[in-house]
């Protein structure tokens, strides 16, 4: 059997990792697999974690509007192009796969210039700045929703679904609630704000702990520095910054979630057949991707949003009631959703190449 050698990039959120992660975990023996991302973005600790070769370059944020520090963000990217040209050289892949994120702009630039087939998956409907600039330099475009394939070049553009961490899908319940430490029979809320956590989520989640507490226990995701000490004795309240493996039982054991938008987070709920309560980061703070994930998601049934501007302490507690009601219909509506497995559509095309 002969090896073949892959290189994956992407970073700057988990959201940028965690597909990788999953295509990771299912490639066979045959593939020899690297990293490259930034020298300490949250990638660097997850695939530092699967003991995976991890090579870590200089990467600056892109913009899309003028700020001074465009130009020592330009010379970063310069310098990361030309690390990972380096790093490219020496391994010589048949390919690079690359997720998103500003760290993969140097090195699909760097892969282009070696003549190295670059892949890139879309997660969200409207591609982000990084992957339209990597799509110029890609010879297959893989998207989470069909609903982005306008956005790319027909040919080469193909609506895999979005990749999942297969561990995810084998939680258990029991040992969720273990872990947990939950021990009443009342349901649970996971509240996830995106990777990072959400700050006014964070808020008002808290500010409404004694009405929600008072029918649910709530796991809360919280983000990085973000965890509350008022709150650690609570008992139908537990708090983490990021949690990894113990995700998967977290899950399996819970009722309904309270999200953000990113694609990844609300696309792993859909698979469990978790009702969703969305809350997507505003135009305000981004390009508005997570807004039409959210629409989309809503319209076909899975979720209702709940934007951020109506998050009062009252609306949140109003709509976890009406989704806990619902939730039979949320639940059927994902059970016919034809999520196709895109672990298996893109791994099926990395094992043709040669
Ligand atoms: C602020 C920002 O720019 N957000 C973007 C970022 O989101 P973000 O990085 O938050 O991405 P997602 O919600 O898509 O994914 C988060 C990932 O982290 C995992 N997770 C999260 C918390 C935790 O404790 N443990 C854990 O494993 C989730 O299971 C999921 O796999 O990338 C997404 C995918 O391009 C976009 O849709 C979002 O708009």
């Amino acid at each position: 059997m002969t090896t073949k050698r892959i290189v994956f990039t992407g970073g700057g959120s988990a959201g940028h990792v965690t597909p990788n992660m999953a295509i990771i975990n299912e490639l066979g023996h045959e593939w020899d697999i690297s990293y490259i991302g930034s020298k300490e973005g949250i990638e660097k600790e997850l695939i530092e974690k699967m003991a995976i070769p991890y090579n870590g370059i200089h990467s600056g944020k892109l913009r899309r509007y003028f700020d001074l520090e465009n130009v020592s963000d330009l010379f970063k990217v310069l310098k990361g192009c030309f690390e990972a040209r380096q790093i490219l050289k020496k391994l010589k892949p048949a390919v690079v796969f690359s997720k998103g994120g500003f760290v993969t702009v140097p090195v699909v630039i760097a892969a282009k210039s070696l003549g190295i087939p670059v892949y890139i998956h879309e997660s969200d409907i409207t591609p982000g700045l990084a992957n339209k600039i990597a799509q110029r330099f890609s010879t297959r475009i893989f998207t989470s929703f069909k609903e982005a394939k306008q956005y790319f070049p027909d040919k080469k553009t193909k609506v895999a679904g979005s990749p999942i961490r297969k561990a995810l899908l084998f939680g258990s319940a029991t040992k969720g609630r273990e872990v947990l430490g939950l021990k009443e029979p009342l349901p649970i809320i996971t509240i996830m704000g995106g990777s990072l956590g959400a700050k006014k989520i964070n808020e008002a989640v808290r500010e409404s702990l004694p009405q929600i507490t008072a029918q649910y226990q709530v796991v809360h995701l919280c983000g990085k520095n973000q965890l509350d000490p008022l709150l650690s004795n609570h008992p139908r309240y537990r708090q983490y910054e990021y949690v990894h493996d113990e995700l998967a039982d977290i899950l399996a054991a819970t009722d309904l979630v309270v999200t953000r938008g990113g694609s990844n987070a609300i696309f792993e709920f859909l698979a469990l057949k978790i009702p969703m309560i969305i809350i997507p980061l505003g135009r305000d703070q981004s390009r508005g991707d997570q807004i039409l994930n959210a629409k989309s998601f809503q319209d076909k049934g899975y979720s209702i949003t709940l934007e951020e501007n109506d998050l009062t302490n009252e609306n949140l507690v109003k709509t976890i009631e009406k989704v806990f009601k619902d939730k039979e219909k949320f639940q059927s509506k994902m059970r016919e959703s034809s999520n196709q497995d895109a672990l298996q559509v893109i791994i099926q095309e990395l094992n043709k190449m040669q």
